[in-house]
């Protein structure tokens, strides 16, 4: 048992590489990316610290070029999630034991791991497995897994370290336990650092984890693992299932143990297994926990006084940086007639000087969106707006599936605030713009706050500090995390905990304490040292 009060390092932002022409870190992942497409992987699960192979094999291509093939996984079935919740189950006494330190210590590991050693390799598979430029890599894959991890290690100890006062003669103590039962993390594709957040999240927590990702990032997931693993995750503590999500689902929520779902995804999904959970309550041992980031519908809302340059600038790295493909992508803007023609010129300005290609070529801004579902989703939606009278393309709109799923950036411009692609998540490089009145702003605010079911990201525009203020009184509840000035993307943890309200989630806040505090089941003991005996107490 240890014999100190342990303090953790207190925890950094992971600093950026640039991967400029001519660094040594672009040298280093252009060699890693090189070793990748000479190669094909074989990626099984890994379930009970074993490696699981099956003979349904599925091969993985780069979003980009479709026609090559980095290599295959192993699908498992019911058989494979059931043996996953054993592992599990096997492994939960001794890890719920182990003293905080070595979870820390485990973790802290991982983090360094990512950021050193495993840094091209993790940056190398999101880039090639889902798509992303380096530099969109590089700020999720490694720099945000780095700070969840280490950030995560620091909130723990917070966490703990949250006592109650005691009166005279008594001590009371406040013990964190983990949950008594399983954790299922169900992880979406977009975003290497919340796959690996979500399962080592609960994890760290002292819980144990049924993980599934998405099964169109894979290839990164394997990455994360292998990383868990090399940094001493024991076995069963993390289980890393592929599997199709209704099969894992009907397995994990229909068990008794089963005591909470970290989840990052589409709205419809989490609803669909909030409700699968709701209707099953009378199984489970304890009310399980229900942590979920959802999709979001992110505005820009510009005012007169704003700077238009900054806005176009918001406008297209908000909207097309990683194609669009982040929850917190501006997909509606609302911009003030006196200001849109200075805000289209630098807007146009700057879409024209953007190219799109494959990844391993450093200067493509865009890539390929993820796979040929959300290619077809996009360019049916897109070719709706060519012919609905009340759209017009203003930017864009050449869709080609031939080598990848290649979307151009696509802004709409429509004259009705409620047309469908002001309203409904795309998940794209697809922005539509209305321009209102400048005298109808309150009448603006009211319809952006009621236009979509979503309230995860906006982004304000305005020089005006009275109107600043205004905007984001009257839009309180029409995001999670506002942005004055700025793009509504890139959330960085420690300084912008992120997660949204509405039909945008539950808004826990992922890479914040307040999201580790739904991974513990906290129990408070007295201890006394007068043993009272006294039944009556005088009056
Ligand atoms: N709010 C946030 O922090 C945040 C962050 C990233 C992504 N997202 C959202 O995630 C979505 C994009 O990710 P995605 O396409 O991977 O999401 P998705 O909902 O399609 O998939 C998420 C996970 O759920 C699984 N799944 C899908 N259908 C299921 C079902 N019927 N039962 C059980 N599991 C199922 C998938 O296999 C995957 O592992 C967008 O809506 C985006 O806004 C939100
Ligand atoms: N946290 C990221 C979004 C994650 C969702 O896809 C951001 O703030 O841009």
């Amino acid at each position: 048992m240890p014999k100190g009060i342990f303090n953790v390092p207190t925890a950094q932002n992971e600093p950026i590489y640039s991967y400029a022409p001519g660094s040594p870190e672009r040298a280093s992942l252009q060699q890693q990316l090189d070793a990748y497409l000479s190669t094909t992987l074989d990626i099984p699960m890994v379930i009970g610290g074993e490696e699981v192979r099956t003979d349904h094999t599925i091969s993985i291509h780069p979003p980009h070029n479709i026609q090559h093939t980095l290599g295959h996984y192993h699908q498992g079935d019911e058989t494979d999630i059931y043996r996953a919740i054993d592992a599990a189950q096997g492994a939960h006494q001794k890890w719920a034991d182990l003293a905080w330190e070595h979870r820390a210590s485990i973790f802290l590991k991982a983090a360094d791991l990512i950021a050193g050693p495993y840094r091209d390799k993790i940056n190398a598979a999101t880039m090639l497995g889902q798509s992303k430029n380096a530099f969109q890599a590089e700020i999720d894959a490694a720099c945000e897994l780095v700070d969840f991890l280490r950030f995560n290690v620091n909130y723990m100890t917070q966490i703990y370290a949250d006592q109650p006062a005691s009166s005279p003669g008594v001590w009371n103590r406040v013990e964190y336990r983990p949950l008594e039962g399983f954790v299922f993390a169900l992880t979406p594709f977009n975003f290497t650092s919340i796959a690996g957040n979500l399962p080592s999240a609960p994890a760290m927590m002292g819980n144990v984890v049924i993980w599934k990702p998405s099964k169109t990032a894979v290839y990164s997931a394997h990455i994360i693992m292998e990383v868990f693993r090399e940094a001493g995750v024991p076995d069963g503590v993390i289980n890393l299932v592929f599997a199709s999500g209704p099969v894992a689902a009907r397995v994990i929520f229909d068990h008794p143990d089963f005591a909470g779902i970290h989840f990052t995804g589409s709205t419809a999904v989490f609803q669909d297994i909030w409700k699968t959970i709701g209707n099953n309550i009378l199984k489970y041992k304890t009310y399980p926990r229900i942590v979920g980031e959802t999709g979001g519908k992110d505005f820009v809302i510009a005012h007169k006084s704003c700077d238009a340059r900054a806005v176009a600038t918001a406008l297209t790295r908000g909207a097309f940086e990683y194609q669009g493909q982040k929850c917190s992508a501006a997909s509606r803007a609302y911009l003030p007639a006196s200001k849109w023609s200075e805000i289209k010129e630098h807007f146009l300005g700057q879409l024209k000087d953007l190219t799109m290609g494959d990844p391993c070529d450093f200067s493509h801004f865009v890539n390929a969106v993820i796979d040929e579902a959300s290619f077809d989703k996009l360019a049916g939606e897109i070719k709706a707006a060519q012919a609905a009278p009340e759209a017009e393309i203003l930017f864009g709109g050449r869709c080609d599936k031939t080598v990848g799923y290649f979307i151009e950036p696509t802004v709409i411009l429509t004259t009705d605030p409620l047309y469908r692609t002001m309203q409904e998540e795309l998940f794209g490089p697809v922005l539509t713009i209305y321009i209102y009145d400048d005298q109808k702003l309150d009448e603006t605010l009211d319809l952006l706050d009621k236009t979509s079911i979503y309230a995860l990201t906006g982004a304000v525009f305005a020089q005006d500090r009275y109107v600043i203020e205004k905007i984001t009184r009257r839009l309180a509840n029409a995001a999670g995390n506002f942005y004055i000035n700025d793009k509504p993307t890139g959330a960085v943890v420690g300084q912008q905990p992120f997660g949204g309200a509405r039909g945008s989630g539950t808004n826990d806040k992922a890479g914040s304490y307040l999201n580790m505090l739904r991974w513990v089941s906290p129990a408070p003991s007295k201890k006394t040292s007068t043993h009272p005996t006294i039944i009556n107490i005088p009056l």
